[in-house]
């Protein structure tokens, strides 16, 4: 953050489904957030603390963002917790949105957001209502149990995976019980690396009923959080497959509730592909950055 140095700089802290981040209004793209410094926000006992960082640019302002200005005014700057940057997140999406509607930026209903992963489009529902997100398409490779296998291992156990691609990379593995991956300090050790040279997040999933799932997961670049909204849209698909729903054969969508630790999330695959997500969206606490924290 060389440009604001000696400077208290503004910030917030919200989150979606108890997955946390701190926000940072940059409109003119001023700011350069160096992967130290992200680190030092999101520490949860020398910093604010969180899973991660929305820095809020105009998209006309960021070099990343300029070729989706047209479509989308805001682009969300995502990086986890460790100051890596990901393509996307889909609860920060929702708290993106809640952010721009609280300051004033834009009105409920319809908005787009530009994200590495594309635009995407919310829905802000009023009087701080539910956001919608419309996650795309997933991407799905060879399913578990396939010809080339991907496991995942944990606590002395070992499932087979979904590949799964929500813009970020995901491997959803079904198990019997949510405690069998045990305390997920570590992260969980994905075979072959080769799947996934960008790293993974990984999402362990039970059934709780028709159309209903609940996960743990363990981020790349956050470790175990208590939600993560592309986690849950990779599992809601991985589930749906795996429950013979298919939207785009079947003709009809097909929703799925999908229990995180942090709450639920209503989760649609629509007959086109299109997955939208539905949750809540909370700005906790807004406040000023000490500058001794930036350097
Ligand atoms: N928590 C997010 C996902 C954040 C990015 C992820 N850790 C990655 O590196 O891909 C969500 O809600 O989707």
């Amino acid at each position: 953050m060389s440009s604001t140095a000696g400077v208290p700089f503004p910030f917030l802290k919200g989150h979606g489904t108890e997955n946390d981040f701190v926000i940072i209004p940059d409109p003119d793209g001023e700011l350069d957030l160096p992967p130290a410094v992200v680190a030092r926000l999101c520490d949860r006992r020398a910093g604010i603390g969180a899973d991660g960082v929305l820095r809020v640019v105009r998209s006309a302002a960021h070099p990343e963002a300029k070729a989706m200005a047209a479509e989308a005014e805001w682009f969300m700057d995502y990086r986890n917790s460790d100051g890596s940057v990901a393509e996307m997140c889909g609860n920060g999406a929702r708290v993106f949105a809640r952010y721009l509607e609280r300051a004033g930026l834009v009105e409920p209903g319809d908005l787009a957001i530009a994200t590495r992963a594309g635009v995407r489009r919310a829905h802000i529902a009023k009087n701080g209502g539910p956001v919608t997100i419309a996650m795309g398409a997933a991407e799905l490779h060879t399913s578990a149990r396939g010809a080339d296998e991907i496991t995942v291992s944990a606590a002395g156990h070992t499932w087979p995976v979904r590949k799964v691609g929500m813009g970020n990379p995901h491997a959803v593995a079904f198990v019997t019980d949510l405690a069998d991956p045990g305390p997920l300090q570590e992260a969980p050790v994905v075979r072959p690396a080769a799947a996934y040279p960008e790293g993974v997040n990984v999402e362990f999933v039970v059934s709780r009923g028709p159309r209903h799932v609940a996960l743990r997961v363990h981020e790349r670049g956050a470790g175990e959080t208590r939600s993560c909204g592309t986690g849950a849209c990779a599992v809601m698909v991985a589930a749906a497959r795996r429950d013979g729903h298919d939207p785009r054969q079947d003709g009809a969508p097909v929703t799925y509730t999908v229990e995180v630790p942090g709450g639920q999330l209503e989760i649609t695959e629509r007959t086109d592909g299109e997955i939208e997500m539905t949750g809540p969206a909370v700005i906790v606490a807004e406040g000023r950055i000490d500058p001794g924290l930036l350097v």
